[in-house]
């Protein structure tokens, strides 16, 4: 089931967590909403899921308006990073929970809850734990019998709320691979929230870019990765370098270097502008003596490596931040650079945004 939020907008006191936000996510889709801590990302799931109220705008649920519609009726599974299982009760008993207490007229016979309960344990890969209690359980465990439990009642959307967030580094890795796959299974349309740029490049299918209440970007991974549309979306995937300079003319003009200016700055004139540039979209070499130069001048001062890459740090005067650079591990052998020295670092891609 497709899910649509039409000019959502949702202020707690003057604070606007959430301005103006618009979204249609396909039914079968997995969407990531990502941004930095206080962007906005619970609040518009928790406005999906019917848990909160925005001020204006409406939430559409295959097309038809659920804005009003209260939480119990909406069909939405939902994990949250802190959600405990009940303590008390088994795992099985913890999946049954959803289908014990729907009203007797609608509830499932025992058998067929039985059944049910079975069948999401064996989906989550865990029905072996049956009659364990959660305080038996690893987190990993717990968060997949928690997916279990939100599925028991057959949601029409799955929303998540970095639903591994609790967890170490491995284990995320491992579930969130397992989420894709059990996703597909289920082709339900699967909203997660997660602060984790590498979680929601690799797992979902489109990206949500969040930042101050307001959506920067939507597109693929691939998408905002290889072009993101603003200097935020920019700063948030990744490292990135950046250069001031004047645009003109189709052109940025930077100490020591030019880059060309997207198409839409053509007819822009004497411009403040700044040009974003990956650690691996430059090329590094030696000044040679006597000539010019195009690039940046730069003093080597450090550089580790790690897999096969090797990471540089250059100074540039005028710069308060160094210049980040990453080289293949055997390019960087051959250049060889002695801390101190002079080198001439050459931008061979950026991305050029007028500076406000
Ligand atoms: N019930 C509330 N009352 C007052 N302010 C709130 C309430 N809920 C959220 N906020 C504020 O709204 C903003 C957005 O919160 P939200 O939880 O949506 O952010 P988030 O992007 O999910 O952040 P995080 O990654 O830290 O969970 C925050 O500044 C938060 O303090």
């Amino acid at each position: 089931m497709s899910i649509e939020v039409r000019n959502l907008s949702k202020a707690f006191g003057s604070f606007k967590a959430l301005d103006d936000v618009s979204l249609h996510i396909e039914s079968g889709e997995l969407v990531a909403l990502l941004g930095p801590s206080g962007c906005g990302k619970t609040t518009l799931l928790r406005i999906i899921a019917g848990l909160e109220t925005p001020d204006r705008g409406s939430v559409l649920f295959a097309g038809e308006d659920a804005t009003d519609v209260h939480v119990r009726e909406r069909q939405v599974g939902f994990v949250f990073q802190h959600y405990a299982l009940f303590r008390h009760m088994t795992v099985f008993e913890n999946v049954a929970f959803g289908l014990r207490v729907k009203p007797r007229a609608i509830r499932p016979a025992e058998s067929v809850i039985r059944e049910k309960v079975h069948e999401l344990l064996n989906l989550v890969q865990l029905d072996w734990l049956a009659d364990r209690y959660p305080s038996q359980l690893s987190g990993g465990q717990r968060q997949r019998i928690a997916l279990a439990r939100a599925l028991a009642v057959e949601p029409r959307v799955l929303l998540l709320d970095e639903p591994f967030g609790a967890l170490d580094a491995k284990v995320r890795k491992e579930l969130r691979r397992w989420l894709r796959r059990l996703h597909d299974e289920l082709h339900v349309a699967s909203v997660f929230v997660t602060h984790d740029q590498e979680e929601a490049l690799e797992v979902a299918d489109r990206v949500v870019l969040m930042n101050a209440g307001r959506i920067e970007q939507v597109g693929t991974p691939r998408e905002v990765w290889e072009r993101p549309a603003t200097p935020f979306v920019y700063g948030f995937l990744g490292d990135v370098n950046q250069f001031q300079g004047l645009a003109s003319g189709g052109v940025l003009q930077g100490d020591g270097f030019s880059i060309p200016t997207p198409p839409q700055y053509a007819g822009v004139q004497g411009a403040r502008a700044t040009a974003y540039v990956r650690p691996h979209e430059f090329d590094v070499s030696r000044p040679q003596d006597g000539k010019g130069y195009d690039g940046i001048v730069a003093t080597f001062s450090r550089a580790y490596l790690s897999g096969p890459s090797a990471y540089l740090e250059l100074s540039s005067p005028g710069r308060p931040q160094p210049i980040e650079v990453e080289l293949p591990v055997a390019e960087f052998q051959r250049l060889d650079p002695q801390q101190g020295e002079p080198l001439v670092v050459r931008p061979r891609n950026a991305q050029v945004f007028l500076t406000a």
